[in-house]
């Protein structure tokens, strides 16, 4: 059975209550403290300090923003920010507000010092981001009431409260927002190891005994994304209930070989993606919205979900041209291109 094991002086995490093990989604893995966050010590530190001196100053901390690709931590240090702040939070997202009376609902029913998070905020409508501004500088709103000549705006004073928004393009903010957070935050992709003490917190939450190598190899392939650590985890998890003979690291192969994981992490999407790159276009040039037609999925979800990831670690680059699949990228797939050196290179010079 798995030891106990302690972060930094925080509370022992022995494993979830088998019921809880088994339906353990993404809220049981979810670290509470900044103790227990792993990773990211930069935005921790600076996190510690907001909220520190704000329990000094007895006020409600400043608005935060976090922003980073999907699955690094920002709804779990929303989360966190509550707790750590000891206050209630009340959870949002862009797209719930499509109307400013949605958010000035919301806002007025902020009791005081209350933590609201925003996910997705870049997503909220217009007419609602521009009552955020005053809401978030003078925790006030003014209610518009009649149309027309007869319209008149009602002052509302509201709950001192702390606004924490979260979104996976910063850009899209408009400036008037973005210079009213008083901390933004920029999470960045983890390292190995990281992702292994994220994976080997997930496996003593798990109850899972699994070694080291194990851990290893599962943190090298999720795209230095803790969401996706996990969710690989549980499926190495299912592999060794079902084949209860099988080792950690042959069950991490197994179980990640049967999931369509390979070495570099890439999934079934990515080597779509790269494949076509390569094998109908010889390497690219190629156009996003081509691209997204040939493997049947969203350019959006091509752009931001599959490339970053292929980019960062080599396999693509974005041309004025369109996207070019590099050295690394034949060699990963094992194909040979006759002689010619690669577009890459000529793309390069
Ligand atoms: N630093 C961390 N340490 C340990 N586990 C983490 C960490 N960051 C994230 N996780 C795990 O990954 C899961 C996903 O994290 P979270 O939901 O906070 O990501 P997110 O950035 O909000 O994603 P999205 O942008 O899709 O909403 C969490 O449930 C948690 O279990």
């Amino acid at each position: 059975m798995s030891e106990d094991v302690s972060f930094a002086g925080e509370p022992v995490l022995r494993p979830l209550p088998e019921s809880e093990a088994e339906l353990a989604f993404e809220g049981a893995l979810r670290p509470r403290s900044l103790g227990e966050f792993v990773g990211q010590s930069k935005v921790r530190g600076q996190l510690q300090l907001l909220l520190r001196a704000a329990a000094i100053q007895n006020r409600t901390p400043d608005h935060i923003l976090l922003a980073g690709p999907p699955g690094l931590g920002k709804t779990t240090l929303a989360m966190i920010v509550a707790h750590e702040s000891d206050r209630p939070l009340r959870m949002s997202s862009g797209p719930a507000i499509q109307h400013a009376g949605d958010l000035a609902a919301l806002l007025s029913s902020l009791t005081p010092g209350e933590v609201l998070f925003i996910d997705e905020i870049h997503r909220m409508a217009r007419s609602a981001e521009e009552m955020l501004y005053l809401a978030m500088e003078d925790f006030r709103i003014d209610i518009m009431v009649g149309k027309g000549a007869g319209a008149t705006s009602i002052p509302l004073d509201l709950a001192p409260f702390t606004l924490v928004g979260a979104t996976t393009r910063s850009g899209l903010l408009p400036n008037p927002l973005r210079d009213r957070f008083g901390f933004t935050a920029h999470l960045e992709f983890y390292d190995e190891s990281e992702l292994e003490q994220v994976l080997h917190r997930a496996s003593l939450l798990l109850g899972l005994d699994i070694d080291g190598r194990a851990l290893a190899e599962i943190a090298g392939r999720c795209r230095g994304t803790p969401r996706i650590a996990n969710r690989l985890l549980r499926r190495v998890r299912d592999y060794s209930l079902v084949h209860d003979r099988v080792s950690g690291l042959d069950a991490v192969h197994a179980a990640l070989e049967l999931y369509d994981v390979d070495a570099l992490g890439l999934d079934r999407l990515d080597r779509a993606v790269m494949e076509i790159i390569l094998n109908r276009f010889d390497g690219g040039p190629v156009g996003l919205s081509t691209l997204a037609v040939s493997v049947g999925e969203e350019a959006e979800t091509i752009e931001s979900v599959v490339e970053p990831f292929l980019v960062r670690i080599g396999l693509l680059i974005r041309t004025p041209r369109g996207r070019v699949a590099t050295k690394r990228a034949w060699e990963h797939f094992g194909i040979a291109r006759a002689g010619a050196e690669t577009l890459f290179d000529s793309e390069l010079g």
